[in-house]
């Protein structure tokens, strides 16, 4: 919050402005009632009174609405204040995530990370935002109310506050408690929403296999720990309560007991020893309802914990500070290697791999060879554990981050679309050139086919792209990486799913880029790859083979039996 103290300030303010207001009411009726009814005898023997009943009306409406002038500018004071803080912490958390290291998307619930991004700091700070107005309210007149008991009895009071440490003690050990179930109950929320994503991710598989039973027993299952944490995270607040006022009840018993035997013994009169006991009292009422901040925080400090750990997530290595401007891409890996974590092997294995510019250069292998691995590392998403990886002669880890990603444009296996326009899809982050999005859509032979659509580039394909067929969505993100004019282009598996004159369509096509840009091709369909100016075949994170698709054909290697076998 500390950005908008001004805001705080202002909140806080406004607070004190209605709480100063209210003595005033029953003050004013005071005065009124006592000089209003006493006139005082004028100069010439005529009743005058020390002012007109007019006054009355106009102070009490007036001092009414400044009071509900002050008590609506808390509120919305209050109001800005938590929903700029609750979009600053939001913004942080975002900032985070777009540059979180590419490890995290491993274990990251996509579903997990809306929950702590969205609700939960809303969440934190409306709590926090409560029980600062209650500290406002009930804290302000604990205080005087404290004043003048050690105006009343400074000995008592000092005595009084021998149960503190008692207090603190039971506060502490309950606040424990509630801390404990607390994360058990955000974590067994998050849990829970992870199953609302499958159901709804992956909704055809879940009804393909009829498991509406299966997916209901397994948020059952989690339900009830939601409910189960919820419940001994209310039990431990609950406990809060009574046990401090069980505290509180001591020292006060202590008191009114020494405070009678002082009566009795120096003769105090009762009307001391009644205020004394009065304003106690009154004190301890507005105490407890100070107990009852505590849970609100508590509980706003597990949630915090839970997204602002979130801030902490490893940010991207991004040391590198040349950048590369035309380049041509030409690249070599340099006996490289890469162990992912927990992996018992090596992915890659001393790789060395030369990519010619403006070539097309076709990597192929069986599945887990590593050509996959090859593309993570060249934009940086993966870094080698040994060797090192060369982009027009300069290692990239001395480009930044975001010059060398201008180098690709990637065409993955995944294919992930925006619920967006098809037009918004393909010039992704760009301005939008209607002629270019024609020329990219033609060559990935898709132009037809949006020229049929409704609203033609300005047809929305749904969530993920979820209105278009396999093979129109993999053309999508052709065109997407057509559009991007970067001088490298990486088709992994990008025509898997086109039909063979579709994909023939885009071959024709992207000859007339040729020699302008780098291909590199990555297929288990072999003739995608035939006519590749260079076949480098990998297995087991290393290249076995390479060559052009005769020469390997007529070396009669792994190359020649994996055609033999797809013929
Ligand atoms: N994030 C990861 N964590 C651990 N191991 C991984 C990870 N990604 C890939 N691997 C492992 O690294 C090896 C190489 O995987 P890679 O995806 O590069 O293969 P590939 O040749 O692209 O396979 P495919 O043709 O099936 O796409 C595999 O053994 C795989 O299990």
């Amino acid at each position: 919050m500390k950005p908008h103290r001004v805001g705080l300030f202002l909140t806080v303010l406004s607070y004190l402005l209605v709480a100063a207001t209210e003595p005033l009411i029953p003050n004013l009726i005071n005065f009124a009632l006592g000089e209003g009814f006493n006139p005082k005898t004028g100069a010439v023997g005529t009743t005058q009174y020390s002012f007109p009943i007019w006054m009355v009306p106009v102070t009490l409406i007036g001092l009414f609405a400044l009071r509900g002038l002050f008590s609506f500018c808390g509120q919305y004071l209050l109001n800005w204040t938590i929903s700029r803080t609750v979009m600053d912490i939001r913004a942080a958390l975002l900032q985070t995530l777009l540059h979180a290291d590419a490890r995290v998307y491993t274990n990251l619930q996509p579903a997990t990370a809306v929950s702590k991004v969205v609700s939960d700091p809303q969440q934190v700070v409306g709590l926090v935002a409560g029980s600062l107005v209650t500290i406002l309210r009930d804290g302000l007149p604990a205080i005087t109310l404290m004043g003048y008991l050690f105006f009343l009895n400074w000995k008592l009071t000092l005595l009084s506050l021998i149960t503190v440490p008692g207090l603190a003690f039971v506060v502490r050990k309950v606040n424990r408690r509630v801390r404990r179930m607390g994360s058990w109950a955000y974590d067994s929320q998050l849990r829970l929403v992870t199953v609302i994503e499958d159901v709804t991710r992956a909704w055809r598989v879940v009804r393909s296999f009829d498991a509406a039973d299966h997916e209901r027993a397994r948020f059952a299952e989690r339900a009830r720990e939601v409910q189960r944490s919820a419940l001994k995270t209310a039990a431990a607040n609950a406990l809060a309560q009574p046990l401090s006022q069980l505290m509180a009840s001591v020292g006060i018993s202590i008191i009114v007991s020494l405070a009678l035997l002082q009566a009795r013994q120096t003769g105090t009169g009762v009307g001391e020893f009644a205020g004394f006991v009065t304003a106690l009292l009154l004190m301890s009422s507005r105490l407890r309802h100070l107990s009852d901040v505590m849970q609100p925080i508590t509980n706003a400090l597990v949630i915090a914990r839970g997204c602002m750990g979130m801030l902490d997530l490893p940010a991207e290595r991004d040391t590198g500070t040349r950048e590369i401007h035309d380049g041509r891409g030409h690249i070599q890996l340099e006996k490289v290697t890469l162990r992912y974590p927990g992996a018992n092997r090596d992915a890659l294995r001393g790789l060395d791999l030369e990519i010619p510019a403006g070539r097309t250069t076709a990597l192929v292998g069986s599945s887990g060879a590593g050509k996959t691995s090859v593309v993570s590392l060249l934009l940086g998403f993966e870094h080698p554990d040994g060797g090192r990886v060369l982009f027009d002669g300069v290692p990239i880890d001395e480009l930044t981050k975001a010059n060398l990603r201008r180098q690709f444009a990637v065409v993955s296996q995944d294919i992930v679309l925006f619920d967006s326009s098809v037009a918004d899809n393909i010039a992704y982050a760009q301005p939008r050139d209607d002629a270019k999005l024609e020329q990219v859509l033609r060559a990935a032979a898709l132009w037809d086919f949006v020229q049929g659509l409704p609203e033609g580039l300005d047809t929305n394909i749904g969530a993920n792209g979820s209105k278009l067929s396999g093979g129109q969505r993999q053309r999508v993100a052709i065109a997407r990486a057509l559009y991007k004019d970067a001088p490298v282009w990486i088709f992994d598996e990008a025509t898997s799913a086109l039909d063979t004159e579709s994909e023939r369509a885009v071959q024709q096509a992207l000859e007339q880029w040729q020699g302008r840009k780098t291909l590199i091709v990555i297929a288990h369909r072999l003739s995608t790859i035939r006519r590749a100016d260079i076949i480098q075949v990998m297995a087991d994170g290393q290249v076995i083979e390479r060559g052009s698709h005769d020469e390997l054909l007529a070396a009669g290697g792994t190359y020649a039996s994996m055609v033999q076998v797809q013929h």
